[in-house]
């Protein structure tokens, strides 16, 4: 039946019984029904479903017929109630839709079963209907579960609303939709892609009866394609960016595309590229672009290292990776990646350079060198570990570290590794002991180095390790001996405390390093030293004498010893034993000195009052004609008398003067020596008396003579007979009434003076001849000391040159000790015309020459020690009062090669007199 052909049917009237009371001929031939016979059938009874005896009042309803045959009609029952004559009626329409209700289950089965979304809805867009497809599509459980919840194409649906109203704006105009791509939201809100497709279906009076839609999932389609597109962007931004060159070829091989790196890597623009062509910069020289070409063909890639050509025609090496893929059904085109590997084929052969130098290095290094897996196994050793082992090689590959670790160091070993592998550090060290196949105990010094890869990860460790077995062993003995000289170190230090005498320690600048306790007590530059801030600098602290031994070992390397020295410092009168010793360092390297300095005072006292035994107040001499001297002198302390000393030049009359003055009760008032032939006789009466300003020519102020600057003390007048007669009379003035008047002044001055007058002039000869009064002589000669020339008491000349040698060996800070028996000799040989002077100026000259010790021949005045340069006979050169002769003075100082001290003693007379006749006479 066609769907538009009219539907038939058929009218059953049933009674209220339920009886059927007629039916017309559509409705018997529908229900096969006769009602020829006496009864009726009932309505229940004809074949047709349930529920048809009370259908819903106006409304129709669907209801089935199994016919005999099998077969199925489809009936679209109605019902109505008529009233005829009063009897209750029932009017069944049935109309057979059977056709259409198959079509409609063929449309059903198609609505339910399709794949595709489809819906059907209002005009205005409300759902009547969606297939279970779409529900799926949208996430929703049923097609109820999304009528339910959406009842429209609301614009909730659409992700765009805009999309909503195109397809209803077209709808309208056209009738008609598709290929819309939209995008739906699901039940979870999630997204869809979908393609719709929709129509508007019109009655036959083309009124719009509903719209009906296919709604295709196209999302995974669509999600293909921006992936697609994705890909396609990225390849383009990978072969734009690429660090490889990438080169798109034609099926012919020509050049379509290039990229930027290209450029670079060939040196040619992407059009110079596509003019020479891939054969342009691949060399097929070697016929290695054939071979690729060859390959790309047969296996549609090619992956290998060709030679480049850049545009200079350098060629650089490339490594090459084709592929072919077909182009839009055509001839395959290819896509040629190259890159420029000539910097990575340098740093290769530098890498194999270096690795092959690492190798060497590793394998023949004398420290051993080992490779370790970070579970502590050797992976591979180097010659020096197997020594220090005495493992083979073979033998410690693969064993663990650990089984050559001496048991009590495998607890540190591991600590330490275990914090290198932590990443506390990169590299520690320790010594350790090995313990070797022999079973013997190695030291060694481990230095262990983690090496990571590129990303940071430990790969494996690499210690280098040392014997250092002896360096442990000395160092052991070493901290043995340091103990030992600990010890002696205390020991030492005990003594050095301990012991009285003072001991200085300095370095070679003379800056103090230590120094002890008794410093302080013998000598004042012990609380500088030690003290507080102590000066570090012994010569800045004291410049006294007893440091020049000191000086003196710093200088010469050498001992000075038993040096004896009387302290002019703080603490005069004491007298100390110095001895100073150079001090090695432990290379036997000179270091510095040690200044032992013994405080003998009492020993020297008792050695002076023995000397004074010798001599008396400082005049040495036992010999019996000295010894009278000394009995003279006692008896001059007493008194205060006038004392005339005479002798020869140089025999000590000065020395006499003084220790009269000293030993008489003017010792504490000034003693006034005067030279009297040293001044003329007009200056020698202003130096006694003193002067008046205008008194003679140059007297341009006053002046106090030397009786005044006496005054309580004592005047020594040295030389008095070269004194002049007028200059003697003043003298007898003052020694007579004790008065004076300076010179150009009547005023009368007392004079409290003691007068000791001296003389190596025979003065009662000088009195014979006129030049000298005999009253002033014997009022100068109350007592008379008379002193011995030194030839007629050579017993003394023993003490005399001893007593000079330690005077100046002292005075020059020399540790001279004695005097050699020879020395002695000659000098207790020598007639001494120059007397004690002369001695002493030999003692001098021998000190000055020895540098220590003895003194010997060698270091004596050359005329000591041979005759020939004896002086002549010193009376013959005594100067008379006028002096001596210019001659005479001349021959003597070219004997003495101009050595003025030599001719003085020569010429009997000491320096001052030599230096005055040489002024007086005009020699220069
Ligand atoms: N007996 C002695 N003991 C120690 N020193 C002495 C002795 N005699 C002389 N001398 C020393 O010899 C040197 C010369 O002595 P001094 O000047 O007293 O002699 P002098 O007789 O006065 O000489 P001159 O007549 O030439 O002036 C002085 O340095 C002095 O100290």
């Amino acid at each position: 039946m066609s769907p538009d052909a009219p539907l038939a049917v058929g009218v059953v009237l049933v009674g209220d019984d339920g009886v059927v009371a007629e039916a017309d001929a559509e409705a018997r031939r529908m229900l096969d029904l006769d009602l020829s016979g006496v009864v009726f059938p009932r309505w229940r009874d004809l074949g047709l479903t349930d529920s048809v005896q009370h259908p819903p009042a106006g409304r129709g309803m669907l209801v089935r017929r199994d016919d005999p045959d099998g077969s199925v009609r489809w009936y679209l029952l109605s019902k109505r109630p008529l009233r005829l004559a009063g009897e209750p009626l029932y009017v069944f329409s049935l109309a057979d839709v059977s056709s259409i209700k198959n079509d409609l289950d063929r449309f059903k089965g198609f609505f339910t079963n399709a794949v595709e979304g489809i819906f059907q809805s209002s005009p205005e867009g409300r759902f009547l209907a969606v297939n279970p497809a779409l529900a799926a599509i949208l996430g929703y459980d049923s097609p109820e579960d999304m009528i339910g919840a959406l009842t429209d194409l609301r614009s909730e649906l659409y992700v765009d609303p805009a999309d909503r109203d195109k397809l209803l704006d077209r709808l309208s105009r056209d009738g008609v939709v598709t290929g819309l791509e939209t995008r739906f939201y699901r039940k979870d809100r999630t997204i869809k892609w979908i393609s719709q497709a929709a129509r508007v279906v019109r009655d036959e009076r083309n009124e719009v009866r509903y719209i009906e839609g296919l709604n295709i999932d196209i999302t995974a389609r669509k999600q293909a394609e921006e992936a697609y597109n994705d890909i396609l962007e990225r390849y383009r931004s990978i072969v734009t960016g690429s660090i490889d060159g990438v080169i798109l070829c034609g099926a012919g091989g020509e050049v379509l595309t290039a990229n930027p790196e290209t450029e670079r890597i060939f040196g040619l623009s992407e059009s110079d590229l596509a003019l020479a062509g891939l054969a342009g910069v691949i060399s097929d020289a070697d016929g290695g672009l054939g071979r690729a070409l060859a390959t790309l063909s047969a296996t549609g890639r090619f992956r290998g290292e060709l030679t480049g050509i850049k545009a200079g025609g350098e060629t650089i090496p490339l490594e090459v990776s084709a592929s072919g893929f077909p182009h839009k059904g055509g001839p395959d085109h290819s896509v040629w990646i190259v890159r420029d590997v000539a910097d990575r084929k340098k740093a290769e052969s530098v890498l194999r350079e270096s690795e092959e130098k690492f190798r060497r290095t590793f394998d023949q290094s004398p420290i051993g060198a080992s490779i370790l897996s970070l579970d502590y196994r050797f992976l591979r050793v180097n010659d020096a570990l197997c020594r220090i082992t005495g493992y083979a090689a073979d033998e410690l590959v693969g064993m663990s570290m650990l089984h050559v670790t001496h048991p009590d160091d495998v607890a540190e070993t591991v600590a330490w590794a275990e914090r290198l592998l932590a990443g506390e550090f990169d590299r520690y060290e320790i010594d350790k002991r090995y313990v070797r196949q022999d079973g013997g105990t190695v030291w060694v010094h481990l230095s262990v180095r983690l090496i990571r890869d590129v990303a940071g990860r430990g790969l494996y460790l690499m210690p280098m390790v040392q014997d250092v077995t002896e360096r442990v062993r000395a160092e052991q003995e070493m901290r043995e001996l340091l103990a030992e000289k600990e010890g002696l170190r205390l020991n030492l230090e005990a003594i050095f405390r301990a012991i009285p005498d003072a001991i200085v320690v300095v370095d070679t600048k003379m800056r103090v390093v230590k120094t002890n306790r008794a410093l302080t007590d013998v000598c004042f530059v012990g609380d500088i030293l030690t003290g507080p801030g102590g000066q570090q600098v012994v010569s800045g602290a004291c410049r006294r004498g007893c440091f020049s031994a000191l000086r003196e070992t710093l200088a010469t390397q050498r001992p000075v010893i038993e040096y004896r020295v009387e302290c002019k410092g703080q603490n005069p009168g004491r007298v100390v034993v110095i001895n100073s010793m150079p001090l090695s360092g432990e290379s036997g390297q000179f270091v510095g000195a040690v200044l032992i300095i013994r405080d003998i005072t009492r020993l020297a006292d008792l050695e002076k009052r023995l000397t004074d035994l010798h001599g008396h107040r400082g005049i040495i001499g036992k010999s019996k004609l000295m010894r009278d001297v000394y009995t003279v002198l006692d008896q001059l302390g007493e008194v205060d008398t006038t004392v005339l000393i005479t002798g020869e030049s140089g025999t000590g009359k000065e020395l006499v003067a003084e220790a009269i003055h000293y030993g008489g009760v003017r010792a504490k008032k000034p003693l006034v020596k005067v030279n009297c032939s040293a001044l003329s006789d007009e200056l020698l009466g202003s130096e006694l008396f003193g002067h008046v300003r205008g008194a003679f020519t140059g007297a341009i102020r006053d002046k106090v003579g030397r009786f005044e600057a006496a005054q309580g003390g004592t005047i020594f007048l040295d030389e008095i007979g070269d004194v002049s007669p007028r200059l003697q009379l003043g003298l007898l003035r003052v020694l007579e009434s004790k008065e004076f008047e300076r010179v150009g002044e009547a005023k009368t001055r007392k004079a409290d003076v003691r007068v000791i007058a001296a003389t190596n002039v025979d003065l009662p000869a000088r009195i014979r001849a006129g030049l000298f009064r005999a009253d002033l002589y014997y009022r100068l000669k109350v007592v008379e000391v008379r002193l011995p020339p030194l030839r007629d008491r050579a017993e003394d000349i023993p003490l005399l040159s001893e007593h000079f040698m330690r005077q100046f060996a002292a005075n020059f800070g020399k540790a001279i000790t004695r005097l050699s028996e020879e020395v002695m000799g000659i000098l207790m040989d020598y007639p001494w015309p120059g007397n004690v002077r002369e001695l002493k100026y030999a003692m001098e000259h021998g000190c000055v020459l020895c540098p220590g010790g003895e003194i010997r021949a060698g270091h004596l005045p050359r005329e000591l020690s041979v005759p020939s340069c004896l002086p002549p006979p010193a009376e013959a050169l005594r100067p008379s009062r006028g002096g001596l002769s210019r001659e005479t003075i001349l021959s003597a100082l070219r004997e003495a090669r101009d050595n003025r001290s030599l001719a003085a003693r020569r010429l009997g007379i000491d320096r001052k007199t030599l230096y005055r006749n040489m002024a007086r006479l005009g020699i220069a």
